[in-house]
């Protein structure tokens, strides 16, 4: 089995959580408020830009032509996901500029920030993978229930290009790492801060200008 299977099986208590998180349950069906989804996107924008750094921190570190190209092209994948919130900002008024970082924001981008800048790229996948694989994952889960008004939330994770980015990432991750004690952490510690992530989202807080 491949490490990046094996890492992702390790966690399928974490994936099943997420999935019957009540802010994930809410946005399939519909009934999340409004005011939280806001606060998400501005979170999440904040978050995707830390994202987007960590990235090109890859990009920086990498060894090989390949390595270089990959962490590029996971890059761009970003940039779309970005104008994807800017579309949410521009439709519903959220504010997207000088946005607070929740604790859970901050504890999960210094994370990401903090692993990517010691320049172990293997690691550095480690981390950033369960970010693209488990919202594939709730995308291709939720897809058959999802209604309302954030549909196109779930569209967006349920697209095969969506998982094709988190295949290309698992691709590097088991190119480059090791199943060392430091790569399992990372990727465990990553999945748990995603869910800290609908937590913070789903208790609300972080300012949301614009509304
Ligand atoms: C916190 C978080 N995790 C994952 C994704 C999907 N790239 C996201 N947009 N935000």
């Amino acid at each position: 089995m491949s490490l990046s299977a094996e890492l992702w099986g390790g966690s399928a208590d974490l994936a099943a959580a997420a999935l019957e998180h009540p802010f994930v349950t809410g946005i399939a069906d519909g009934t999340l408020p409004r005011e939280r989804f806001a606060g998400y996107v501005a979170q999440d924008a904040f978050f995707l830009e830390a994202f987007a750094r960590a990235y090109a921190l890859g990009v920086a570190h990498s060894r090989d032509r390949a390595t270089l190209e990959a962490f590029a092209d996971l890059l761009a994948g970003v940039r779309d996901e970005l104008r994807l919130h800017d579309g949410y900002a521009a439709r519903w008024g959220i504010d997207l500029a000088g946005v607070e970082p929740t604790p859970a924001t901050s504890a999960y981008t210094e994370f990401l920030l903090a692993t990517a800048a010691l320049g172990d790229v293997g690691e550095t996948c480690a981390a950033m993978t369960p970010c693209m694989r488990l919202y594939a994952h709730l995308g291709q889960g939720l897809v058959p229930r999802a209604t309302g008004p954030y549909r196109e939330w779930v569209d967006t994770y349920a697209d095969p290009a969506f998982a094709e980015l988190a295949a290309t990432l698992e691709a590097l991750l088991d190119r480059l790492a090791a199943g060392t004690p430091a790569v399992r952490r990372a990727y465990r510690r990553a999945m748990e801060l995603e869910l800290g992530f609908f937590d913070g989202a789903w208790r609300g807080g972080g300012s949301v200008g614009g509304q």
